[in-house]
């Protein structure tokens, strides 16, 4: 923090000089005489000139010296004395006087005042972080540290400013009204969410959308970072949101932005090693201060994450963060529709050149698409031309994809393995009438695993029966099998597929009793520790004999599971080829789509059983 103020410390360091020369000032070292020694020096007539003051006088005689007379001084009687003036007038000397000294008390405090105020500034910048921005203005954004940082007046945002992400717009929309008209909510008792969490993957435009719907809404946005609040002392955090909730009530209808979530939002206690005091306490305080709304402030608190598995679920509570809002990757149309919006500003050779970006950038986020375009722009700038050509914007991708650790970005020759990894839990799920039915698929990566294959777990299943629970075992292992079926090698990309897969083998055998040679008995390695929320080493209550038994019956399982699934492709081979086409071109295929190419005979249905909630079962690697 001290290197981003140099007028604070410069500040500072005025005060200082200003009050070291005023302590300093007044050494000249003049002699010091009694006064009754001055006067005899001056009826001796040693003294060449005389300088009067208020209550002194300074004396210069000639000395040993009369290259360098001698000064001396003595302060005056306080209620004066008469016979100096004559005195003096008498000895011949030269006889001046100085002013009164102008040390009015202003002068000894203003340094004071001058670190005060400098402390006070930088105590409050501590406060209220960077919080403030677009249309906050007065007592409000003074106090949450706008005047610190003074945000730029940056121009509104607005929904058409975020390219794809409809799903997510339309959520995030239903706030607008609210926030516009608080009160047509208020009179019929209506309650609005007042904690939204945005999750999303780095750089799908959860900051924009946030700022959109301030934008959409005309309130002020208050925005801070979880980050902002782990480098900074013990009760500051907590402080700074204490503030900036204030300010953003003082200010409401108002928006909050809290970004980086997660680094604040851990959950409380885990790790053996002590928790981390300073983001728990303002962490309680995010808490409390949620709790606080009455239901009838209009504020909404946005905050992003892209870990939400990770956050503490007292967060996620109800009235609390209890609303979740996903940003996805874009697929290839909102890949195209992004690049739009930001290339209009740039000077390309042939616009068409954005369709052929589009579809070579899968895994790209909307960051990712900025940070190629500018790229692009920086590579026409080094060779002096006026125009983007599609070879800059060809460059521009290689160095986004080679060079953003955090970007998804999916490397072409990457991308034909993808599909027929999906496409393999497609085809099995499809073809396998137990388990789940199909939502959709996608190559898109999907936080930490790349592609997904989405399927409606029915109802919410409370007993997982047998044959449900081999037709996931399929599932699971089906993308892997697909890649060694049709491409003849497999990869790395079937790691947490397999993790899951002999996690849940594991729990048939050892807990469920699903195998005729181990019988219904409780074989776990481990147990969950309830308050730790994680497994932790338990001794083992049985023999190794058994543990090699349970071992064998996991490995028969997963084995077993894996021929059903080579079988179930091989036998439908050329369907699922179909279906890698086209999710190879489409990146994302619905259901229909999805059955159109693995059942093309069978005209369209839509998936028969009931609803009620949306899983992501089996997540592909
Ligand atoms: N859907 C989109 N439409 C247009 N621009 C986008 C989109 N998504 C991202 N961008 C661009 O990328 C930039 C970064 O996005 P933003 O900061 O909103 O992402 P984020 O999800 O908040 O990322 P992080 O998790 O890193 O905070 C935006 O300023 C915007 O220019
Ligand atoms: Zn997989």
């Amino acid at each position: 923090m001290p290197g981003s103020q140099p007028w604070l410390w410069l500040t500072v360091f005025l005060a200082l000089s200003m009050l070291s020369s005023f302590w300093f000032a007044s050494s000249e070292q003049p002699s010091i005489l009694p006064y009754s020694d001055i006067k005899q020096m001056i009826r001796d007539g040693d003294v060449m000139s005389a300088q009067l003051q208020e209550h002194a006088i300074s004396v210069t005689t000639e000395g040993a010296d009369p290259e360098s007379p001698t000064t001396f001084r003595a302060v005056t009687p306080a209620q004066g004395d008469p016979e100096l003036l004559p005195l003096l007038e008498q000895s011949g000397a030269v006889i001046s006087a100085k002013e009164p000294r102008g040390v009015s008390i202003f002068t000894y405090i203003l340094p004071w005042v001058m670190i005060l105020g400098a402390y006070l500034l930088l105590q409050r910048r501590m406060m209220g972080g960077t919080a403030g921005g677009i249309g906050s203005s007065g007592v409000g954004a003074f106090l949450s540290g706008r005047f610190a940082k003074p945000s730029t007046p940056t121009q509104k945002v607005t929904f058409a400013d975020v390219a794809g992400q409809d799903q997510a717009k339309r959520e995030v929309s239903e706030l607008v009204e609210f926030l516009r008209d608080p009160e047509r909510f208020q009179k019929v008792g209506a309650e609005v969410p007042h904690g939204v969490l945005l999750v999303g993957p780095p750089g799908t435009g959860k900051t924009l959308l946030a700022k959109a719907l301030a934008g959409e809404a005309d309130v002020p946005f208050f925005s801070t970072s979880g980050s902002e609040f782990i480098e900074v002392f013990v009760g500051v955090g907590a402080a700074r949101v204490r503030k900036m909730f204030e300010a953003a009530r003082r200010a409401a209808p108002a928006i909050i932005f809290i970004d980086e979530l997660d680094s604040i939002g851990r959950t409380r206690g885990t790790g053996l090693g002590g928790g981390h005091d300073e983001r728990e306490q303002t962490l309680n305080q995010i808490l409390a201060e949620l709790d606080g709304f009455g239901g009838r402030e209009a504020v909404v608190v946005l905050a992003a994450t892209n870990r939400p598995d990770v956050l503490d679920p007292a967060l996620l509570r109800p009235g609390r963060f209890d609303r979740h809002v996903t940003l996805n990757l874009p697929d290839k149309n909102a890949r195209r529709a992004i690049l739009n919006i930001h290339a209009s500003r740039l000077p390309l050779e042939d616009s068409s050149d954005l369709d052929t970006m589009a579809a070579g950038t899968t895994g790209f986020s909307g960051a990712d698409l900025k940070n190629l375009l500018n790229e692009a722009a920086i590579n026409a700038a080094r060779r002096n031309a006026s125009l983007i050509t599609s070879d800059d914007l060809g460059e521009a991708r290689d160095k986004v994809i080679m060079g953003t650790v955090r970007s998804l970005a999916i490397r072409p020759e990457e991308h034909h393995r993808l599909a027929v990894h999906e496409a393999g839990h497609t085809a099995a799920a499809f073809y396998t009438p137990d388990a789940d039915p199909l939502y959709k698929v996608t190559i898109i990566p999907r936080g930490h695993a790349l592609g997904g294959t989405h399927m409606l777990s029915t109802a919410e299943r409370h007993t997982l029966d047998e044959t449900y629970l081999k037709a996931q075992l399929v599932t699971l292992l089906a993308g892997r099998a697909a890649e060694r079926l049709l491409i003849g090698t497999v990869s790395s990309g079937a790691d947490d597929d397999i993790r899951r897969a002999t996690e849940l083998a594991r729990s048939m055998v050892a807990r469920w009793g699903m195998t005729d040679e181990l019988g219904p008995i409780d074989l776990r390695q481990s147990e969950d520790h309830p308050f730790l929320g994680q497994s932790i080493a338990q001794p083992r209550g049985h023999a190794d004999a058994t543990a090699a038994q349970v071992d064998r019956a996991v490995i028969a399982a997963l084995k077993k599971a894996e021929k059903r699934a080579l079988d179930v492709i091989g036998e439908h081979r050329s369907q699922v080829e179909h279906l890698i086409e086209r999710l190879g071109a489409k990146e994302t295929l619905g259901f229909e789509e999805i059955q159109q190419c693995l059942d093309p005979d069978r005209g369209v249905t839509t998936p028969k059983r009931p609803v009620r909630s949306l899983s992501k079962i089996p997540p592909s690697g």
